[in-house]
């Protein structure tokens, strides 16, 4: 197994999900957020406060190119294919998997969430969270070659499902 590319909304475990999967598999987390501040040694608020989504999008179009070129698990984030050309990209990627999950539980896992900072979530209300999810979820289906169900499953058994589908894959 050379790449893998987890999307999915807010929440849904891309980043705690990647990181197992890199363990497993043996190989490196790809971590798109995390590139992004490292890139720019700014967090992601401070992004979005100073200089604004579409400066953050661009960067995020940049480090998900280079990270399809590379071997790795690629764990992007909520909003990627916020970005048509990143849409275009992951149609003709092979194993992206969509971890999709209920909207009540994804908003109390952002709402849970003490590390994460999220400027499209945290300071929104719940109706305002299923609506962007609403806005998202067609497309995460349409782009996903394996679609997961997050619900009522630990991270282990999320990270043993995708290795089973993907061996299902090759045969
Ligand atoms: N299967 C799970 N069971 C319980 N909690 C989980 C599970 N997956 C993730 N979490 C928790 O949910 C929160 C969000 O997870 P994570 O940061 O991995 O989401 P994400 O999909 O990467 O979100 P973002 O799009 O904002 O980057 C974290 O606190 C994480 O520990
Ligand atoms: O869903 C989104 O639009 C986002 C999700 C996070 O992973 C970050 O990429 C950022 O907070 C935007
Ligand atoms: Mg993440």
């Amino acid at each position: 197994m050379k790449q893998l590319t987890l999307i999915g909304f807010m929440g849904s475990g891309k980043s705690t999900t990647g990181q197992m999967l890199s363990k497993e598999l043996g190989i490196p987390l790809l971590e798109l957020d995390q590139m992004i501040e490292e890139e720019t040694k700014m967090s992601i608020p401070d992004i979005f406060d100073l200089k604004g989504e579409a400066y953050f999008r661009e960067l995020e179009h940049i480090v998900l190119i280079k990270s399809l070129n590379s071997r790795g698990v690629i764990a992007t984030g909520g909003g990627i294919l916020t970005n048509s050309k990143n849409v275009e990209q992951l149609k003709s990627t092979r194993n992206v998997i969509y971890l999709k999950g209920k909207d009540s539980t994804l908003i109390e896992r952002i709402k849970n969430d003490s590390v994460n900072k999220r400027p499209l979530a945290d300071t929104s209300t719940e109706l305002e969270i299923t609506k962007r999810l609403e806005n998202r979820v067609n497309q995460y289906e349409e782009v996903a070659d394996i679609i997961i169900e997050i619900e009522n499953k630990s991270i282990s058994e999320i990270t043993l499902e995708i290795m089973n589908q993907l061996e299902e894959m090759k045969e």
